[in-house]
């Protein structure tokens, strides 16, 4: 006969918990006979009293209502605003043991896939706060006037802010004053629910280099108000607004940005430096959100490519080829595979603007184009790559595996598909010693690296 597990908690009861782990999602994991429950605001170590707030078959999830015994690591949260919206899910936590947390991220997940890869103590900022280069914020109305904040923790209610603790403060001042210029000018939030209204997001981009602004105003239709008006008042307020762009997204979904871009002011990109070298980035284009930290992860990645001179390089996923660019002067050849087209003209462009004569970027996606460069018989001596967070493909890294370069170096923003990719390559015959940890990312749960793979 089959016996119905029963869970050992019920909704909505308080429970005091011991936290004896820390989710990859930063929650304090602690355990009722065995049942695992996850606790938002608790940490290893600590004792809480939790309401339980969901109740599933194989784990339940709680929320701390008091602290019993603080760890030592706590550090005491003095805007709940951060907390409510998710914005810094690690703000209750040093920034040291932060550090650890995310080394030892990468270390579970390395056990787990029997990976014998030593990961190296995390890089970090010496002010983790007030980094992000890149904002893009949701506009809705809240008591009767548009307003910028950042939605509460799982759903779509906006919690108004306009320090957002972690991005640059000038990009925060900027935004203050467009929410103000909204106000004046009554420009109709957008309200998701109806599907009405125009302005939907302002995202602001900064050059840290430069003080160069970009700022898009995304708007769910072509029509908006006192456009004219608009431009004058940003770039009279905001001094080093040098982009202004609307970029229309009609959509229902949750994407930010719609396909359609008009230029409203200036320049339809916005300047910065990496490495000492230039880059002219357009809206649609990735680029980097910690401007310092970038700088120490492509220098990680260059050292551990450890180059002579000689080499012929492939730079996969590479947006506006910050990295390869980065990387040309220091070898013969570098060649570029990226999926959006803007990037790809943004990256070419930058190669002539540092006056690269070594460098190329060609569209497409890249686990299409490496197996087509393999069967036309290309070589490489290294192949660096930089994919979103699902990681790299079989198909990619078995076309990898047959152009045969020495070294891979693999640039992750996700330990688990890092983890899950290392695996094939080890089948292919390339194995790493070590991963490098960067955090660009500090107060969130997310963790980037850098891993150089050889050839055995
Ligand atoms: C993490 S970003 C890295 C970009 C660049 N290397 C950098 O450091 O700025 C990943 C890039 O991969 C691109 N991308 C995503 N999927 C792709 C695919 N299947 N093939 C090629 N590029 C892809 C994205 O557009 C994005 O520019």
């Amino acid at each position: 006969m089959k016996v119905k597990m029963q869970a050992p908690i019920t909704k909505n009861e308080k429970k005091e918990l011991t936290i004896q782990d820390l989710s990859y999602d930063g929650l304090g994991v602690a355990k009722v006979e065995g049942y695992p429950i996850f606790v938002d605001n608790a940490l290893p170590g600590e004792t809480v009293e939790a309401l339980i707030t969901k109740v599933g078959k194989s784990f339940g999830f709680a929320k701390t209502t008091r602290i019993i015994t603080a760890s030592a690591d706590r550090v005491e949260v003095k805007d709940r605003q951060y907390t409510q919206t998710g914005i810094a899910p690690l703000q209750h936590l040093a920034y040291g043991a932060q550090l650890r947390f995310k080394q030892q991220q990468i270390e579970n997940l390395y056990a787990k896939a029997k990976l014998d890869i030593a990961v190296k103590p995390t890089l970090g900022m010496t002010d983790p706060t007030h980094y992000r280069n890149k904002a893009s914020v949701p506009v809705r109305l809240i008591n009767g006037k548009a307003t910028i904040g950042f939605f509460r923790k799982h759903s779509h209610d906006l919690v108004p802010m306009t320090d957002f603790f972690i991005q640059d403060r000038k990009i925060d001042a900027a935004l203050a004053t467009l929410q103000d210029i909204v106000r004046r000018l009554q420009i109709e939030p957008y309200n998701e629910f109806k599907h009405s209204g125009v302005l939907r997001n302002i995202m602001v981009r900064r050059g840290y280099y430069t003080n160069e602004l970009m700022v898009v105003f995304v708007t769910r239709s072509e029509k908006i108000a006192s456009k004219k008006t608009l431009v004058e008042m940003i770039t009279e307020e905001i001094p080093d607004v040098v982009s202004v762009i609307q970029n229309i997204n009609p959509t229902k979904g949750n994407a930010i940005l719609g396909k359609t871009d008009k230029l409203l002011y200036g320049n339809a990109q916005l300047r910065d430096e990496v490495l000492g070298l230039k880059f002219d980035i357009s809206a649609q284009s990735f680029y980097q959100v910690n401007p310092q930290q970038t700088q120490v992860l492509y220098q990680t990645a260059i050292d551990a490519a450890d180059l002579t001179g000689d080499e012929t390089v492939i730079d996969a996923y590479s947006g506006i080829g910050t990295i390869g660019l980065s990387m040309a002067e220091h070898v013969k050849s570098v060649q570029g595979v990226e999926m959006v087209e803007t990037a790809v003209k943004d990256a070419n462009h930058n190669a002539k603007l540092n006056n690269t004569t070594n460098a190329k970027f060609v569209t497409g996606k890249a686990e299409v184009v490496m197996p087509k460069w393999q069967e036309e018989g290309l070589s490489a001596d290294i192949v660096v790559v930089d994919p979103p967070r699902k990681g790299l493909t079989p198909e990619f890294i078995n076309a990898v595996g047959k152009v045969g370069p020495s070294k891979v170096i693999y640039i992750s923003c996700n330990p688990a598909t890092l983890a899950r990719d290392l695996q094939l390559f080890q089948e292919l015959g390339y194995s790493a010693k070590s991963t490098q940890p960067v955090d660009m990312f500090p107060m969130t749960t997310h963790i980037e690296s850098v891993t150089a793979l050889t050839k055995d």
